[in-house]
């Protein structure tokens, strides 16, 4: 589904990223893990449009979506979660959600001069499907709540329903343990893996092994801005490379 290859990424002359090959296949879920500073957060900054590669190429489902921005990556189906930050901890839960969804016919102004009724039945569709997404994770009840007021664990369900609004093909999932109470994880990743049952394709940073070996299909361990490893989790974890990375990240 995500063919991601020879992409790198310099930071003056620092070079964070060099990725030789990764692929997240379709209606898969593949973790990315790897110590403190070995170019996660680098490699989806990169892929989800938030920095241009230098060199390289990613591919979705057949199609070339190298460098593009984050609004041209969703049209073609690749969403990445963000932290609900205090900006949109401001906005209720629903607001949330229909903010996530880029206005179609609401950006013309030919269309919204012409067009208010259809505008209308856009904005109910948008209603209709945050509706769906919340009342699935039990939040429909909260919509007019401040996201604010939300626990950590709802924050993440929260992330994950925002990229949701926008029909992906692929999520880049950011830690989605980081700050979930135990009892959440569970809720959490039950929702996750509903989400892979319907057809979505997840890759997921995740620093929680145990999260990591409950969601992943195949793990990638990432150190130094390369892929290091690629298989399943207990084929990584029992690897003494990787073990060595990780301890090598530490002294
Ligand atoms: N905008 C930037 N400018 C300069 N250096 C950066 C920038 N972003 C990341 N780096 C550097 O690139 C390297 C990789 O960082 P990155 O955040 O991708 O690692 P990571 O694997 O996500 O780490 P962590 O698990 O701690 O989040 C680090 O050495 C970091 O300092």
């Amino acid at each position: 589904m995500l063919k991601i290859s020879d992409l790198t990424k310099k930071f003056g002359a620092f070079q964070a990223l060099n990725v030789g090959q990764i692929d997240i296949p379709r209606g898969q879920v593949t973790g990315i893990v790897g110590p403190n500073g070995a170019g996660k957060t680098t490699l989806f900054n990169t892929v989800g449009g938030a920095f241009r590669p230098d060199t390289g190429q990613v591919m979705l489902d057949g199609t070339d979506i190298t460098g593009l921005p984050p609004h041209k990556l969703a049209e073609q189906g690749l969403v990445r979660t963000f932290q609900i930050s205090r900006d949109l901890g401001a906005l209720t839960i629903l607001e949330n959600l229909l903010l996530a969804r880029p206005g179609q016919l609401g950006e013309s102004i030919t269309a919204s001069l012409f067009s208010r009724a259809r505008i209308r039945a856009e904005e109910e569709n948008a209603v209709e499907q945050a509706r769906t997404l919340l009342e699935r994770v039990d939040l429909w009840r909260l919509a007019d709540q401040s996201a604010a007021n939300l626990s950590g664990g709802q924050k993440k369900l929260l992330e994950v329903l925002r990229a949701m609004m926008l029909s992906p093909k692929v999520i880049l999932l950011d830690e989605p343990a980081a700050g979930v109470a135990p009892t959440m994880e569970g809720v959490l990743a039950d929702f996750i893996l509903s989400l892979k049952a319907e057809g979505v394709t997840f890759a997921i940073v995740e620093h929680d092994m145990e999260m990591i070996e409950r969601l992943c299909d195949s793990v990638y361990v990432m150190t130094e801005g390369r892929e290091m490893m690629h298989g399943s989790f207990h084929e990584v974890t029992s690897d003494p490379r990787v073990l060595e990375a990780y301890l090598g990240s530490m002294v």
